[in-house]
């Protein structure tokens, strides 16, 4: 019965893989997180352009052509995330990431000035600071054979993300920053588990299964967490005393808000300093993570930037400006981002129905995936996928592509509101650490292993071999 109607008359012709009558793909989705990732991969390249899965009766559609992904992401009738960022509610409530229609443009549009050129320019000497004590830190453990890079990358986005951000010194606070961590780690794994076994989608069965009692505690621990900083940054405030600046940072420019009677509460700002200290620091501190272990496999890639580092930079640590000017630099991070996008995919609910390109119907209500790994990964879009080129970002290659085929912030009014804070931040951290170090290869990239995740997460740890520039 269910699938009578216009719904499944557009998605009838939609490419599918094979399915059993009723439950449809279930047994497709119900892998572990390492064989979802690979099974994802597995079914982008044999339906591309497009392939639906049905779900106990849900259908879903996956768009993998930069065609089909523009016409999503600049049409602001699609802009509503899909439901299975609902799972993310208890935590990150109805944040910037994951509301939809007025609230998310006011909180769109309270948000963009803590991102202003300005404001990101003061962040510069706080990434500085934080990457002299992650130096410090990785020179205290260089004479280890290897380093799991993980554990310290993502204490330094933490730090950074806090201080910038929040304005807090997580490092000076008695905030559980471990405990933090592995908090986020924990809901991810739950998330993971909860989003292909439709019958706990329930909140209220859910909340009785072991995993739905775990949750609960988990959220106690990042509630308390964002609380703890909310508090600790109130202890500064005091309206008149901000009056007199023109940009706030994130926390501080809430909090005058509310101060002021705009349309933003207490449970709005704790929603959005998860939302920030989630979204602000296991995204950057993934990438950056694969960006070192793919320098230390291709060392010429690393020679090079050191000479344009040595080329720009003086002995100070880097500023704005010096940022700017280090193109190569950039173009590495890029392929990066390519190779592992942090985000491998996102998803939204179709707000009407969407003609694709490719002579398809997606009907309305409907959830659209789009699958950005396997969009950096197409061989026609990206000869020789796997290589690690960052030529590919020369301007003149970028130009032969279509604009939405490399979308690793997303693209269009809901994309990444912290991708220049993203690039500035990888490029200061590795400045310091190329200055110091040499990295030599322990993992490969064929070591590489991924669960998925709410980030492209390693399936273990990534090491890198240290080795400090002075003593050769
Ligand atoms: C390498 C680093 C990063 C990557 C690859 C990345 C990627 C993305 C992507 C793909 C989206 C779209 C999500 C969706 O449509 O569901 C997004 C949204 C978002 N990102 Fe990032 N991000 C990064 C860093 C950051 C940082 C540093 C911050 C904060 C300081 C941040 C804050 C956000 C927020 C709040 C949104 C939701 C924006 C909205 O819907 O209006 N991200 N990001």
């Amino acid at each position: 019965l269910r699938k009578k109607g216009r719904f499944w008359e557009c998605l009838a012709p939609i490419p599918q893989p094979p399915a059993y009558p009723i439950i449809g793909n279930l047994f497709d989705i119900m892998r572990t997180p390492e064989q979802l990732f690979l099974a994802e991969r597995e079914r982008g390249l044999k339906y591309y352009p497009i392939y639906k899965l049905d779900v106990c009766g849900n259908g879903g559609v996956n768009l993998l052509n930069p065609e089909d992904v523009e016409l999503v992401l600049t049409d602001t009738k699609q802009n509503t995330k899909s439901f299975i960022y609902h799972f993310l509610h208890s935590w990150l409530g109805t944040g910037l990431l994951t509301s939809a229609g007025p609230k998310w443009q006011n909180r769109r549009k309270i948000l963009t000035p803590a991102f202003h050129f300005n404001i990101l320019q003061e962040f510069i000497q706080i990434f500085n600071e934080e990457t002299k004590r992650l130096v410090e830190d990785l020179e205290a453990e260089c004479h280890k054979p290897y380093i799991d890079v993980v554990v310290p990358i993502t204490q330094f986005t933490l730090l950074s993300i806090g201080e910038t951000a929040m304005g807090i010194k997580l490092n000076a606070s008695d905030n559980d920053k471990d405990g933090y961590k592995r908090a986020v780690y924990k809901i991810g794994q739950l998330l993971t588990y909860r989003a292909p076994r439709p019958w706990i989608y329930n909140e209220t069965i859910y909340s009785l299964t072991p995993q739905g009692r775990k949750e609960q505690k988990v959220l106690k621990s990042l509630h308390s967490f964002s609380n703890n900083v909310i508090a600790e940054r109130k202890k500064h405030f005091s309206s008149s005393s901000y009056s007199s600046r023109k940009r706030l940072a994130m926390l501080d420019l809430l909090l005058k808000y509310k101060s002021e009677g705009a349309n933003i509460d207490d449970e709005g700002i704790r929603e959005e300093v998860d939302t920030f200290m989630f979204e602000g620091h296991d995204t950057t501190s993934v990438s950056i993570c694969y960006t070192l272990m793919l320098l230390a496999n291709h060392r010429e890639v690393q020679e090079e930037i050191l000479k344009e580092m040595e080329a720009v930079l003086d002995e100070e640590p880097p500023t704005y400006a010096k940022l700017q000017e280090l193109k190569f630099m950039d173009r590495v991070i890029k392929e990066s981002l390519r190779l592992y996008p942090s985000v491998p995919f996102i998803s939204r609910v179709s707000g009407s129905e969407i003609q694709t390109k490719t002579g398809y119907t997606i009907p309305k209500d409907c959830m659209v995936n789009l699958q950005i790994y396997d969009m950096h990964h197409n061989p026609n879009v990206f000869p020789d996928p796997e290589k690690f080129d960052p030529d590919r970002f020369l301007p003149e290659n970028i130009q032969k592509r279509h604009p939405f085929a490399y979308i690793p912030f997303s693209a269009g009014s809901r994309n990444c509101i912290g991708q220049k804070f993203a690039m500035l931040e990888i490029k200061t951290v590795l400045c310091g650490i190329l200055k110091k170090f040499i990295l030599e290869a322990v993992d490969t990239r064929k070591d590489m292993a991924f669960v998925s995740d709410l980030v492209l997460r390693p399936k273990g740890s990534i090491k890198v071999k240290f080795v400090p520039r002075c003593a050769n």
